[in-house]
């Protein structure tokens, strides 16, 4: 603390912040005791695991365990409508690129994979109002199961742009995840992103940016593509959605543009690669 106090642990450079030359040893031995400790850990899980199988007669999973968490938007598209932006939706771009992503997770072999809506937020009142589709089938991840999310290595959340940003349904979301940030149990996880805009410059990358301040608070490690997907991701050919932050897809202004076979391979090769980190981790 008071090396901190005399120069805000920035230089490094203070007597009392250089460690004493016999620190390495010690440092050593310290890392071998702590790979002892993890060995033996490691042990006793293998061991507590197998003494489950036996009692309940279920094969227990040393898989890690990935969830995908999207927001299916439920504005569609009505001849009425005021306000032309509100034409969308009723594709489901992000369910259709959820279920590549979940494609690409499982081809790998290596993990587990389940594939979960955020909760809606509109009343069922105001969704017939407005025409909403109805919602795909996979389970909804309400608060009573959000153990899930603790026995969980990773996720992959998916949502459409909302003026640039997360849509509220997902905001909403990660808002309900405030009793788990007060114990600290998503720290360390995974989470990678997918998105869905309604046009190009439309805000994919600032939507991965904003989202980003959810991880950090939340202590889940951004895992971004980079450029794994290989040079197309170069190419000026056709205009596609997706970058360094995460696949992604243009829907069009009015929700008709489906993703190309660019849009959804590369949403394949998300699961894919995410597979390969949580692997590493686990
Ligand atoms: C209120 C509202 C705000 C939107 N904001 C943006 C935006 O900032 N940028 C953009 O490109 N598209 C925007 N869109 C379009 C949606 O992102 C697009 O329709 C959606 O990604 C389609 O995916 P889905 O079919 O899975 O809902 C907006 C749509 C609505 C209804």
């Amino acid at each position: 603390m008071s090396a901190l106090l005399s120069c805000f642990g920035c230089c490094g450079g203070s007597e009392e912040t250089t460690p004493p030359s016999t620190t390495r040893k010690d440092e050593k031995k310290t890392t071998e005791s702590k790979e002892q400790q993890q060995k033996s850990a490691t042990s006793t899980i293998a061991q507590k695991t197998a003494a489950t199988e036996r009692e309940t007669n279920v094969t227990v999973s040393n898989k890690p365990k990935v969830l995908i968490i999207y927001c299916k938007s439920r504005i569609s598209y009505r001849e009425d409508q005021q306000f032309n932006f509100f034409l969308d939706s009723t594709y489901g771009h992000i369910k259709k690129l959820a279920d590549h992503v979940k494609k690409g997770l499982e081809k790998s072999g290596s993990c587990d994979v389940e594939l979960f809506q955020v909760p809606e937020t509109l009343s069922e009142d105001i969704l017939k109002k407005m025409g909403a589709p109805p919602k795909p089938n996979d389970p909804v991840l309400t608060f009573e199961n959000h153990d899930k999310l603790v026995n969980a290595d990773g996720f992959i959340f998916g949502f459409p742009t909302r003026f640039g940003a997360v849509c509220a349904q997902m905001k909403a979301f990660f808002d309900s995840l405030g009793h788990l940030w007060q114990k600290g149990s998503l720290n360390g996880k995974l989470a990678s992103f997918f998105f869905s805009t309604g046009t190009q410059g439309g805000g994919q990358e600032t939507t991965a940016w904003t989202a980003i301040s959810q991880l950090a608070h939340l202590g889940l490690l951004y895992v971004p593509c980079g450029y794994t997907f290989g040079s197309e991701m170069f190419s000026l050919e056709e205009p596609h959605g997706g970058s360094p932050y995460g696949p992604g897809t243009f829907a069009g202004a009015d929700g008709s543009n489906q993703p190309t076979t660019y849009e959804v391979q590369y949403a394949e090769h998300l699961g894919k690669y995410f597979a390969t980190v949580v692997q590493r981790f686990h």
